[in-house]
């Protein structure tokens, strides 16, 4: 008789999740109907679990009985109870139980997962010994057991396929077995009384292994692990994310209220004196930043307006409006201003310009006006003064890619579905290949495409901003920018090119297949470095778990595995480190588009809201791996 995997789930369910994560885990059957979050099942039976961060406490008991689980990871949970014997979990091949509050020992049964390519128990409360088990594991690349309580000697493990190991953190003792002195002394740190290579030598007394009855009195010296306390349960990446931005709110709240402040107290000494000729001084910019420069009378009020833009208003309605700050970038701040007849535009105010004066800078502002694209966002107007240089642009209202992918990671977050990241990537490709087609015979680049660039109208359909200024700046910003997009030969030449553009873009694209953001979630990007989202996503495939690059937001939709394998292989010839292996951007739009070629991913808006999009299920091994710790 089948085991009933949709009792063991609903079993664990009930004991586990009583904050409700897991509340679309209706109806009998995980394999049949809508799928489960978390569930991906094989030939009917529940082959991968993946239940990571979702605050689940109690016993994991109930997941014993799922026999055909490769893939298990509840990693970053409140768990707790014994580990469950091991034995039921023959096929287990990536098992990763860390970060919970799992207590005693480590079950002998582990020995029966003979397929097991990674277990990680790290950061438990785990006690005992660790068992003499691990030889019969000939495929076990990977073992974690670092910050638990683990007393007596490591066993001898002899099997030289592991490459990932560690046990530091724990209250192990005597000597390092000869087979493990190739891991480095931070994989044995922070144990009671570990010694030998590649720590320091064995006192000959204690050498070869402690006895067991002096275990007790042996205390753990300070561990390279993060240390926990008993009982408590870590901070979510989601809320670290969550702190941090809500420290950056908190800390613009307290500036915009002193600038308020600072711009009341200069308003009212402007109304006691008449203002000079020409000075830009109205408070109604709320952020109070863009308000001092001194003009001569000839240049006041003339805001520019492109060929193409209605001239609709002056440049004092500009500085009435209401404004907010939407970011601050390597060429200066962004504001949304709302003006008096309710229209909304976002205002950039430039630093750091490079031109030889005005008359260039006018000139390269009637080249960006002339370009005009349904995925770029247009330049309606600019203001250029000795002290001040202002862009007016059309107002995207779903905000940057950026913020979409990586804005809210946490509770009540709405997923970017996979079909409005096809769409994102196509028309992003079409901006970009129009500029660099538009710009022809002179080659001119972008410079700067990163996600914070690419902006989502009210359709969600993709516009490139910020073209046509990496010209403009001076080297310094154009130096400090592009973490984490830059393209390796740029580190050399430090030139901007449309073959650095196509790595830029490739990294947007492994941003959208991945979820990661290759700069940190709000940091000042263009001083932190982020993650080499390239380098991760090659070492993950070649270990061949290709699966496990993709967002796990994507994982309830079916049937699009191929499609988003398509995508990486698009992203990956992009970041390819020799430029001239890079595609043009138009064979980047070309192959977009081929991923869904009669699906119509070259129709309009409408077109790709009847895309078919169903929750995804991966089919046979191998499983996916979650990732790293
Ligand atoms: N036209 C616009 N509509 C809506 N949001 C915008 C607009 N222009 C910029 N933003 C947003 O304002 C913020 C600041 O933008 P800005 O271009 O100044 O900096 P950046 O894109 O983060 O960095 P960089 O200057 O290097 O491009 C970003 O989050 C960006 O997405």
């Amino acid at each position: 008789q089948t085991p009933n995997d949709g009792v063991a789930l609903k079993n664990f369910r009930l004991t586990a999740d009583s904050n409700g994560m897991l509340r679309d885990w209706t109806g009998d059957n995980p394999c049949q109907g809508s799928p489960w979050s978390g569930v991906i099942c094989s030939n009917g039976r529940v082959f991968e679990l993946k239940l990571e961060g979702l605050q689940l406490s109690g016993s994991i008991d109930a997941l014993g009985g799922l026999d055909q689980l490769r893939l298990l990871t509840v990693k970053d949970n409140n768990l707790t109870g014994p580990i469950p014997d091991f034995s039921n979990w023959r096929n287990m091949q990536l098992l990763y139980l860390n970060g919970n509050q799992f207590t005693g020992p480590i079950p002998e049964s582990v020995g029966s997962m003979w397929r097991l390519a990674r277990l990680n128990l790290q950061n438990n409360f785990l006690n005992g010994t660790i068992p003499n088990v691990f030889d019969n594991l000939t495929r076990l690349q990977t073992l974690r057991l670092e910050g638990n309580n683990l007393t007596g000697a490591i066993p001898p493990i002899n099997n030289s396929m592991i490459n990932d190991f560690s046990v530091a953190g724990n209250q192990l003792s005597g000597s390092i077995p000869l087979s493990l002195v190739r891991f480095n002394a931070s994989s044995f740190l922070g144990n009671g009384d570990l010694c030998g290579a590649p720590l320091t030598a064995c006192p000959e007394t204690l050498a070869p292994t402690v006895p067991p009855e002096i275990e007790p009195t042996l205390q753990p010296v300070s561990s390279p692990v993060t240390p926990r306390s008993k009982g408590g349960s870590r901070l979510s990446t989601g809320e670290i994310v969550a702190i941090v931005v809500g420290d950056v709110a908190a800390l613009m709240l307290v500036t915009l209220g002193f600038l308020v402040y600072y711009w009341r107290r200069r308003s009212c000494k402007n109304q006691e004196k008449p203002s000079k000729g020409g000075e830009i001084d109205r408070g109604e910019f709320s952020s109070g930043q863009y308000s001092t420069a001194q003009l001569p009378d000839s240049e006041k009020n003339k805001l520019v307006f492109l060929e193409g833009s209605k001239h609709v208003f002056e440049l004092e309605d500009l500085l009435r409006a209401s404004a907010e700050m939407l970011g601050k970038g390597s060429f200066g701040t962004a504001y949304k201003a709302v003006l008096e007849d309710g229209s909304v535009v976002a205002v950039k105010r430039l630093k750091d310009v490079s031109t030889n004066g005005k008359k260039e800078f006018e000139q390269q502002m009637e080249l960006i006006g002339k370009l005009k694209h349904r995925n770029i966002v247009p330049l309606r107007a600019y203001y250029y003064a000795k002290g001040e240089k202002l862009l007016v642009y059309d107002y995207q209202q779903n905000g940057s890619l950026y913020s979409l992918l990586h804005g809210n990671r946490g509770p009540g977050r709405t997923p970017l579905d996979w079909v409005t990241r096809l769409k994102i990537a196509l028309g992003a490709a079409r901006g970009l290949a129009y500029l660099h087609q538009e710009c022809g015979s002179q080659k001119i680049p972008h410079g700067n495409i990163k996600s914070s660039n690419i902006l989502l109208d009210k359709n969600y359909n993709a516009c490139i901003a910020d073209y046509g200024l990496a010209l403009l700046m001076t080297s310094s910003a154009a130096t400090t920018r592009m973490a984490g997009y830059r393209a390796p030969e740029h580190a050399d030449t430090k030139r901007i090119s449309q073959r650095a553009d196509v790595y830029s873009f490739g990294v947007v694209l492994l941003e959208l297949l991945t979820g990661k953001a290759p700069v940190p979630a709000y940091s000042n990007a263009a001083q932190e470095e982020g993650i080499d989202l390239p380098r991760w996503v090659h070492s993950v495939v070649r270990e061949e778990w290709t699966a496990e690059v993709f967002d796990i937001e994507l994982m309830r939709y079916r049937n699009i595995e191929e499609e988003m394998v398509g995508l990486l292989q698009v992203a990956m010839v992009c970041v390819s480190p020799a430029p001239e292996q890079r595609p043009k951007m138009s064979q980047v739009v070309k192959m977009i588009e081929d991923i869904r070629p009669d699906q119509g991913l070259s129709m309009d808006e409408e077109g790709f809201e009847s895309m078919s999009q169903s929750p995804l299920s991966l089919e046979g091994p191998p499983p996916s791996e979650p990732p790293a710790t």
